[in-house]
């Protein structure tokens, strides 16, 4: 029987809840589908912080390069707030992403037909979208340098390279050619240089696919393009920041945050993590919608287990459970037969998994 070795991270808020939900239906589908997965858990974020001093212990990074694929929830939360910024559970969430390499995250929005209702957007200009937003994981402002606050000035620098944006570049174009074959390029050429290099070398980079149709779109118009025409988009592709800012609209566009899965990857281990954050407002309450990190462990069965059919199953057995009506808080005003907490939307899901 094949054996998987998944790194764990758990994370602060909900996190630990919503990870719990995805590993019970990962266990139902590996028995279902005849392999086995074997967890080790580690730290990062606040809880590593509290346990270690430190939010990303080196121990996690060796685990989990070590291991096969890591799923991961979410860090972060007030308590941690005030401490110097390079003590922070951000700070390790971002220097666990550059340890990793992993530069690639994928992030896609696809609309459920069960929660068409949803959505903020009216049925016709919502019923099939499919977006598969292409965010650089590892650059940009986010980790630009130099960087400083001294109380009175403060600053922060976007820093792109060339081969940088070749190879995210590389990464949206080969996932376009497997889809509707078009990529919108989303930066902000008309003020920022490092927007003008991003918009050159996608060019560049569309030469060796000629089948594709390269777009540009500056990101002010891509946030209120995504609101009123999501479906103009097929892959979309851009830098760390205007990535994590679309992605979280692309969400509501598609009915709740609590649903936007995503994969995270490079050459090393990829890892698998919601969109959203730690949720503290809602931690510890069962209302958390666990099927963004359940949707996470399906496509870290697809991507870098290639458990195709196990990844397939637990797509269905989501659809089934919305399509039969429940619905966990986020989305309790649209089509809800019954209104179930965090573990049992897990457990849902899990028995669905067979049947
Ligand atoms: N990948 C990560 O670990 C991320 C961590 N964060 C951190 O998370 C903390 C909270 O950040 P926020 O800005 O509040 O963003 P957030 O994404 O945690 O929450 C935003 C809103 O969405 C709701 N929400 C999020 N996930 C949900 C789910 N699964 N089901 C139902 N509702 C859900 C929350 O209750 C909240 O009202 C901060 O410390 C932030 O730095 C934020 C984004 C990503
Ligand atoms: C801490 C942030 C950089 C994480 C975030 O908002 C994200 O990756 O979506
Ligand atoms: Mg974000």
């Amino acid at each position: 029987m094949k054996n998987y070795n998944i790194s764990i991270i758990k994370g602060d808020g909900i996190g630990p809840e919503i990870v719990d939900e995805a590993i019970k239906v990962l266990d139902a589908v590996s028995y279902s589908c005849g392999f086995s997965l074997e967890y080790k858990e580690y730290l990062m974020g606040g809880i590593a912080i509290d346990v270690t001093g430190e939010p990303l212990p080196n121990e996690t990074v060796q685990g989990v390069l070590n291991s096969d694929a890591c799923l991961f929830g979410a860090i972060g939360g007030e308590k941690w707030d005030t401490l110097p910024r390079d003590k922070r559970p951000e700070t390790g969430l971002l220097k666990f992403r550059e340890a990793m390499e992993v530069y690639a995250n994928l992030r896609p929005a696809i609309i459920y037909d069960e929660l068409v209702n949803a959505s903020t957007l009216k049925p016709e200009v919502i019923e099939g979208v499919d977006i598969m937003i292409v965010r650089e994981l590892i650059g940009g402002i986010y980790f630009g340098k130099p960087r400083e606050n001294d109380g009175f000035k403060a600053y922060n620098t976007m820093v792109y390279t060339k081969p940088e944006i070749e190879r995210i570049g590389k990464q949206a174009f080969e996932l376009a050619m497997k889809r509707d074959k078009r990529v919108c390029s989303v930066d902000k050429a008309n003020v920022l240089e490092v927007s003008q290099l991003w918009r050159d070398t996608m060019e560049e980079v569309a030469r060796d696919y000629p089948e594709v149709e390269l777009s540009h779109m500056y990101v002010d118009n891509a946030a209120m393009q995504l609101v009123r025409n999501p479906k103009q988009f097929d892959v979309i592709v851009t830098g760390n920041i205007f990535g994590d800012i679309l992605s979280d609209t692309a969400s509501m566009v598609v009915g709740s945050i609590g649903l936007l899965p995503s994969a995270s990857t490079g050459d090393k281990t990829a890892i698998y993590e919601p969109i959203h954050g730690s949720a503290p407002d809602i931690a510890g309450q069962g209302i958390a919608n666990p099927i963004a990190t359940i949707e996470s462990a399906a496509m870290m069965l697809r991507y870098s287990l290639n458990e195709i059919e196990a990844a397939n199953k637990i797509d269905t057995a989501i659809k089934k459970a919305l399509k039969d009506g429940y619905r966990t808080k986020d989305l309790a005003a649209y089509d809800a037969k019954e209104v179930v907490t965090t573990s049992e939307m897990g457990d849902i899901i899990a028995n669905y998994i067979n049947k």
